[in-house]
């Protein structure tokens, strides 16, 4: 866990051996305060340098230790007693020190980082906050501003940032190691006490109570209702106005109040379960580990509209040569333009120059014949998109990969087209692509591992954290969106507003309501399913039910709104209004107030006060009821897929874990009583049933999510 040796006759070298990235389990903490103290008492050593295995310092604390009773020696003690030591102490920083990690570098005497590594206390991420000195020393070293700012973001910084915030002493292009070691026999005629950081004074802006303040209310606004934060710039509070002997107490009462909460599991989940949908794995046995993917140099998009556009930009940014195809000169010309403008910007934020030679743009599908893949961007129109595929199999090389952005239609449909179908796969970006990190990866029945392989891999590549799913309707994400997006507009006809709605799931911590965001992707994309689908439109029979279709409750409210011509923000009007086409600043509507009023009335519905509660239940249970179904399915492999999916492509809140997580730590008996409740009071409404796979894990004793597999037997799985 530590390998201690003696260098250059006099140094101690201790290098942190617990890959993949040297955490600080118990036993590492253990193995560095035995090498310590032989360290400090062995005559021989009149130095010490710290590394870690594999170029890579420390990844701080074991996060997979805090999930269990606490072992092993308390990091603060052990930090301490190095930095009080008498003999300088060198960390020689190479990959990455966060966390504890960071901490540990904190208490050296010295600090040598190799000019890739990362510095940062990323702990507020996990819902915790730098409880091993962190939050005392770094304001000491670098002041409250800067101290602040990493500490409530978590950001990772590079070792040019940490050497001009005086967070290093050098920074070095050949091996950290080496260097530290050299730096530490320099360092053994040096004073130490000054290099002590907790004995440091902190230096203290005037006016600290209006800095505080104002970093309280960005963090307030930025992380709604997230914990953390807030008792991070508590901790800081304290490295300004309290001794370290205190002020390290009052970090360490703070970390209590989160250490066990609910907010820290969760973004601990989201930590390991964002990991684990990387891990992909087929029925057939063909997973991540054991399928090749094929390299892929250059590719093609058809389709210039918004997707297009934003997958051109993704593709073309990490070096892969792309033809961007449209129908029309006119759309060509336009898409280019946009292409280029957002591959511009993005290099000049990323201080880099635009890869635009990578680019072509042309009318004809011909010159796609020698593409290693191609993404499909059409309109969402299966007639359309299956004329786009035969005409593909025609044209590419047959080992060509052939993939749709579609967002709901079936992708087996579409291979069942083309000549091709084991390398026919669905990449279903989120709009827009080029900021939207979720890919969604629809492996149809007949997609081979190689595909599959090849289409996560370029995820990965695009920085995209791709997951991998079954095909049906809607695939994961907009299957479970057609449940939760029912129960908003049911609210609205019960009495319910859509500033009310958005606000409560606002609160909750939802990027945005669901009103807010179906007015940002357009209100015509679902109009146009639910006629396609006989829902809605000339061809629903008249003898239909008022508000029932398909024998089921139906609410038709958001097809009068499309009918007005309101289909969100592009039009300037959509379930609220904006200043101007395309504006984003959602305004109440007094119009879709009187339209809700008008409906209510002419279907003799009394309108009720609803509770912020039932909103939160009725919206996020039927969410994650369908996820449950979704599972039985074998859509979704795993509820950490579902969970990655909604917190990535749908804005559910981190610090809840997913509509999944969220389940469990509710309680799923509490779940299950509110779904028999809800559908008892609504029979018409099937979403609301509970799903046999909620039942059956209740009657097992609700298991933690990471158990949920054992329970599902997939008759017949998707994926
Ligand atoms: C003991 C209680 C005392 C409390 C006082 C001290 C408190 C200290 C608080 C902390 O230190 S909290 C931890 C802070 N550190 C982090 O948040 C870093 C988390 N890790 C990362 O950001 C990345 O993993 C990385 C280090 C930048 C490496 O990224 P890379 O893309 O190269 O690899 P990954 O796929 O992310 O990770 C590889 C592998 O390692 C697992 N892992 C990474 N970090 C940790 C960790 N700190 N603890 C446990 N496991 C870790 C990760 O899960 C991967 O494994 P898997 O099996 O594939 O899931």
């Amino acid at each position: 866990m530590a390998r201690y040796e003696l260098v250059k006759r006099s140094v101690a070298l201790i290098t942190l051996t617990n890959p993949p990235v040297n955490a600080l389990s118990s036993a590492v903490r253990h193995a560095i305060a035995k090498s310590m103290e032989h360290a400090l008492n062995d005559p021989k050593v009149s130095a010490v340098v710290i590394c870690g295995e594999n170029g890579r310092f420390c990844g701080g604390a074991d996060i997979r230790e805090f999930a269990g009773p606490l072992r092993g020696p308390p990091l603060v003690p052990l930090l301490d007693a190095i930095e009080a030591g008498e003999k300088p102490v060198v960390a020689a920083i190479e990959g990455v020190a966060l966390g504890g990690g960071f901490e540990l570098a904190l208490v050296c005497h010295y600090r040598i980082a190799h000019f890739k590594a990362r510095l940062g206390l990323p702990e507020v991420t996990l819902g915790i906050l730098p409880a091993a000195g962190g939050t005392q020393r770094l304001p000491r070293l670098i002041g409250i501003p800067a101290a602040l700012e990493l500490i409530t973001t978590g950001r990772h910084i590079s070792a040019q940032e940490a050497l001009k915030l005086g967070i290093v002493d050098q920074v070095t292009e050949q091996n950290a190691c080496e260097v530290a070691v050299e730096f530490a026999l320099r360092a053994v005629a040096k004073p130490l006490s000054s290099r002590r950081v907790s004995m440091l004074t902190t230096p203290c802006p005037p006016d600290l109570d209006a800095l505080l303040e104002a970093v309280t209310m960005q963090v307030k606004k930025k992380a709604r209702g997230v914990m953390a934060p807030l008792a991070c710039i508590q901790a800081v509070r304290a490295a300004a106005t309290m001794p370290y002997s205190k002020g390290i107490k009052r970090e360490s009462e703070l970390m209590a109040t989160l250490f066990n909460s609910g907010q820290a599991r969760a973004l601990q989940y989201c930590f390991f379960a964002q990991r684990t949908a990387g891990k992909w794995t087929l029925p057939s046995g063909a997973q991540w580990n054991n399928s090749k993917p094929r390299e892929i140099r250059s590719a093609a998009i058809i389709g210039l509209g918004t997707m297009g556009r934003g997958i051109v930009v993704s593709l073309a940014r990490v070096g892969i040569s792309v033809i961007a195809v449209e129908s029309e000169k006119k759309l060509l010309e336009t898409g280019k333009q946009m292409v280029i403008g957002m591959l511009e910007r993005d290099a000049k934020r990323r201080g880099v120059s635009a890869s635009l030679n990578l680019l072509k743009f042309t009318l004809s599908l011909q010159d796609l014949k020698d593409v290693d893949l191609v993404i499909e961007a059409v309109f969402e129109d299966m007639a359309l998109k299956k004329r786009v595929f035969q005409e593909l199999s025609k044209v590419c090389r047959p080992a060509t990969l052939l993939c749709t952005n579609t967002s709901g239609l079936d992708v087996d449909a579409l291979a069942g087209v083309t000549d091709r179908p084991h390398l026919v796969v669905g990449m279903h970006f989120f709009s827009p692509a080029h900021v939207m990190k979720l890919l969604e990866v629809v492996c149809g029945p007949r997609s081979s591992s190689e595909t599959i392989a090849t289409a996560m891999s370029l995820g990965k590549r695009m920085g995209k954290v791709s997951v991998a799913v079954g095909n049906c309707p809607g695939f994961v994400g907009n299957r479970m969106l057609k449940p939760y997006l029912d129960q908003a507009t049911f609210l609205l006809e019960e009495g319910a507003t859509p500033e009310q709605i958005d606000k409560a799931l606002e609160d909750f911590g939802f990027a945005m309501g669901v009103f807010r965001m179906s007015d940002l992707a357009g209100l015509d994309v679902g109009w146009r399913v639910r006629k396609e689908s006989g829902l809605t439109g000339p061809d629903v029979d008249p003898k239909n039910p008022p508000r029932r279709r398909q024998g089921r409750r139906y609410c038709p409210i958001p097809d009068m709104v499309c009918e007005q011509g309101r289909f969100g923000q592009k039009t300037g009007r959509g379930w609220y209004m904006y200043d101007k086409p395309g504006g984003t600043n959602a305004k109440p509507d007094p119009l879709i107030q009187n339209l809700l009023e008008m409906y209510r009335s002419r279907y003799g519905i009394q309108p009720r006060n609803i509770s912020d509660q039932e909103i939160i239940e009725r919206c996020l249970f039927a969410l994650a009821n369908e996820g449950f179904r979704i599972l039985e399915d074998g859509i979704a492999a795993r509820p950490e897929d579902i969970d990655v999916i909604y917190l990535f492509g749908y804005g559910f809140p981190r610090h809840g874990g997913g509509p999944m997580f969220y389940s469990s730590m509710v309680g799923l008996e509490r779940v299950l009583e509110r779904l028999e409740h809800y559908h008892q009071a609504h029979p018409d409404v099937p979403h609301l049933e509970p799903s046999p796979l909620l039942k059956k894990l209740v009657a097992c004793g609700s298991p933690p999510v990471q158990k949920w597999r054992e329970h599902i037997k997939t008759m017949h799985s998707h994926l």
